[in-house]
C-alpha cells in the first residue's frame, strides 16, 4: 500500500502467539514515514497486540519487524523507547503533580527536566504552564489525556503509537486531541499509528487505514478505503459501524 513512502515501522510476515493460540497471523505491511496510520477493526482483532509489538513491549513468535531500516531486536531498550512512544486510553499517572509525572520519563534515564522544558512541553499540547503544579488527581479527562500526550513528547519520538486515547472523552476535548495529534504530526514529522474505534475519527484525520480481523490485517490503503472497502468482511464492519 505505501510504496509511495517510506515505511516508518515494517512487518514482514510476523505472528505472535498466546498459550498457544494465534492472536496474529502473518502480519505484513508499512506504516509510512510521517504520516497518520489508522488501526481498526472489531474487538478481540488484535490491534493492541500489533501495537505492543511496535514498541518492543512484545516480540513476534515468528517474522521480522523494523523500524526504520533497522530489525526492532537491534536497538537497546531504552534507545526503542524513545524513539517510539506509546500513549493509552487510560493515560496511567503517578500520584503527584503534573510536573512530576512529565519528569518521569527523564528521571528513568538518570536526567532531570528542567521548569522550562516542562512548561514548554504544556505549550505544546495546549496548556498554561500553571498546570505544572497542578495534581494530576484533578485534571479533567480531556487535560489528562494532553498531559499524556506531553509526556510522551519528552522523548521527542519519531514514531507515536497511540491506542483508544479519545474513547473516554466528551466531544470537545475529543475534538481537541485529534486537532493535537494532527498538530503533532505535522509540526514534528511524528509518524502516528492510532487505534480507534471511532470509524468518522479514521476519515477525518487519518491518511492511511489498516483494517484488522481475527488477528490478520485484511485490507490496507488511504483511509477513503473506509467509504467503500473491497473486502466483504470490511464491509460488513463498516455497514455496522463501530462496535
Ligand atoms: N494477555 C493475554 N492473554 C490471553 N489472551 C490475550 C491476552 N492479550 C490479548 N489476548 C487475546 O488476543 C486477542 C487480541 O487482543 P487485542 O487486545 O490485541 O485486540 P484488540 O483488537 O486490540 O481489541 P479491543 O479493540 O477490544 O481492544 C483477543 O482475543 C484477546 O482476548
Amino acid at each position: 500500500m505505501t510504496t509511495d513512502y517510506k515505511p516508518a515501522i515494517h512487518f514482514n510476515n510476523v505472528d505472535y502467539s498466546i498459550e498457544g493460540n494465534k492472536i496474529l497471523r502473518g502480519i505484513t505491511g508499512s506504516f509510512p514515514e510521517g504520516k497518520i496510520t489508522t488501526l481498526v477493526g472489531p474487538s478481540g482483532a488484535g490491534k493492541t497486540t500489533l501495537l505492543k509489538l511496535c514498541n518492543g513491549l512484545l516480540s513476534p513468535d515468528a517474522g521480522d519487524i523494523y523500524i526504520k531500516d533497522r530489525q526492532i531486536d537491534s536497538f537497546e531498550p531504552v534507545e526503542l523507547r524513545r524513539k517510539v512512544g506509546i500513549a493509552l486510553q487510560s493515560a496511567p499517572m503517578v500520584n503527584g503533580t503534573v510536573y512530576k509525572n512529565l519528569a518521569l520519563p527523564m528521571e528513568l534515564q538518570g536526567e532531570e527536566l528542567g521548569k522550562e522544558q516542562a512548561e514548554s512541553l504544556l505549550h505544546d499540547v495546549g496548556l498554561d504552564g500553571k498546570f505544572l503544579e497542578r495534581k494530576t488527581s484533578d485534571l479533567s479527562g480531556g487535560q489528562r489525556q494532553k498531559v499524556s500526550i506531553a509526556r510522551t513528547l519528552v522523548n521527542k519520538p519519531e514514531i507515536l503509537l497511540l491506542d483508544e486515547i479519545t474513547s473516554s472523552l466528551d466531544r470537545t476535548s475529543l475534538k481537541e486531541v485529534e486537532e493535537l495529534i494532527a498538530l503533532i504530526n505535522r509540526k514534528f514529522g511524528t509518524t502516528i499509528i492510532w487505534i480507534t474505534h471511532n470509524l468518522q475519527q479514521a476519515l477525518d484525520i487519518g491518511d492511511y487505514s489498516w483494517v484488522m480481523m481475527d488477528g490478520e490485517v485484511v485490507e490496507t490503503g488511504r483511509s477513503d478505503l473506509l467509504r467503500a472497502p473491497a473486502n466483504d468482511r470490511v464491509k460488513a464492519f463498516v455497514q455496522g459501524g463501530a462496535e
